[in-house]
């Protein structure tokens, strides 16, 4: 069983569900948590619109139940996306932690929606107690994902053993240098990548408007390219409308569609582009799937550097889980770590490996 049914008491974090049927047997089991720290270096810095980052912090967190059964998740928040701090999710654990054998499910449906990334992780985690994780999607097809190349010229040498290890679809990071700059590299790439590939352009909200539309006439004349990912900041939502009904080529949002709130509020102001979705720092993904099967969302599943626990559960239980067919996810990331052991599937192992909370925190 990859993801809990809709009705099956699993579901817990659904607050719908939660509200009617949250005095069922399951309520009284009590859970303890414990949580650590982790922390890994990029093989090179990434670089965006929104700055150089070169370290990935989160957390691993453990689930035990009275029966000595024993979940993992991962809490890996992106502030400057516009989720909560690691330290704010490092307060949550401490407090439900805290609270020894009166922490059960219904704590962990309660955590407010100001810390998504806590809701993801323990989410899984609780699923995880239940479901062990498996190592393989049960029954979708999952697509080869998207690889992230490096930004800007170094993307020329880098794009190949992508290609070589059957992943077509790649994405590049623009906004960052000046857009006449980029936009010459872009044809360098243009020239180099091959005729069936499939070309994801993101601007992290870093264009003018003057700028989304060079970039979009360009991108007009090249049917390889996909979508181009929030040309424009969040705030300037009308103005992507308006870019989007311009030109032929798909728009995404990503930074306007960082939790499921804004998804939603993007949803009810008419978008109808594609939507790229980074579930670990969305909030529940149980009411992401039902928001992605109410609105029939166009969705990319989209990657924040995640380690293999939330990417195995992405992978293997919400995928799945998601409306057919699906579009190739961004997950294509682990590339970006040297072999640190993060990508192991063996979540008690690495678990080890991390220092006690004690200890840190
Ligand atoms: O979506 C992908 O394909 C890769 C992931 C990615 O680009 C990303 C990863 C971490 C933080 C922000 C972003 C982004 O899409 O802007
Ligand atoms: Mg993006």
């Amino acid at each position: 069983m990859a993801f809990p049914r809709p009705n099956h008491p699993e579901n817990f974090l659904d607050p719908l569900y939660d509200s009617i049927h949250l005095s069922s047997q399951n309520t009284g089991t009590h859970v303890h948590l414990e949580w650590r720290r982790y922390a890994r270096l990029f093989r090179q810095p990434l670089r965006t619109k929104h700055g150089v980052w070169d370290q990935r912090e989160g957390l691993v967190v453990r689930l035990e139940d009275a029966q000595g059964r024993v979940g993992f998740g991962e809490i890996a928040p992106l502030p400057w996306f516009g989720s909560e701090t690691l330290d704010a999710a490092i307060a949550l654990c401490a407090s439900l932690s805290a609270m020894g054998e009166a922490l059960n499910s219904q704590q962990l449906a309660l955590i407010p929606n100001t810390l998504p990334a806590c809701q993801f992780g323990l989410a899984i985690a609780w699923s995880a107690l239940h479901y062990p994780p498996s190592q393989t999607p049960l029954d979708a097809a999952i697509p080869p994902s998207a690889v992230l190349l490096p930004t800007g010229e170094t993307a020329l040498e880098h794009w190949q053993p992508t290609w070589e290890s059957g992943n077509h679809t790649f994405k590049w990071k623009i906004g960052v240098e000046s857009a006449s700059k980029e936009l010459c590299t872009f044809q360098k790439l243009q020239a180099r990548l091959p005729k069936f590939s499939t070309i994801r352009l993101d601007a992290n909200g870093g264009l003018s408007v003057a700028d989304a539309c060079r970039w979009l006439e360009v991108c007009a004349t090249d049917e390889r390219v996909e979508f181009l990912e929030q040309p424009l900041a969040p705030d300037a939502f009308t103005a992507m409308q308006a870019l989007s009904d311009r030109f032929p080529t798909p728009l995404a949002l990503d930074e306007s569609v960082a939790n499921l709130a804004q998804l939603a509020a993007c949803y009810q102001q008419g978008w109808r582009g594609v939507f790229v979705v980074k579930p670990a720092i969305a909030g529940s993904p149980y009411r992401l799937r039902a928001l992605c099967h109410q609105h029939h969302l166009d969705v990319v599943v989209s990657s924040v550097f995640e380690t293999a626990i939330a990417r195995n559960f992405l992978q293997t239980s919400l995928l799945p889980a998601l409306p057919q067919p699906l579009r190739a996810p961004g997950l294509g990331t682990a590339h970006w770590f040297p072999d640190d052991g993060f990508e192991t599937t063996d979540f008690a192992s690495l678990w080890q490996r991390l220092t006690p909370s004690s200890k840190t925190a």
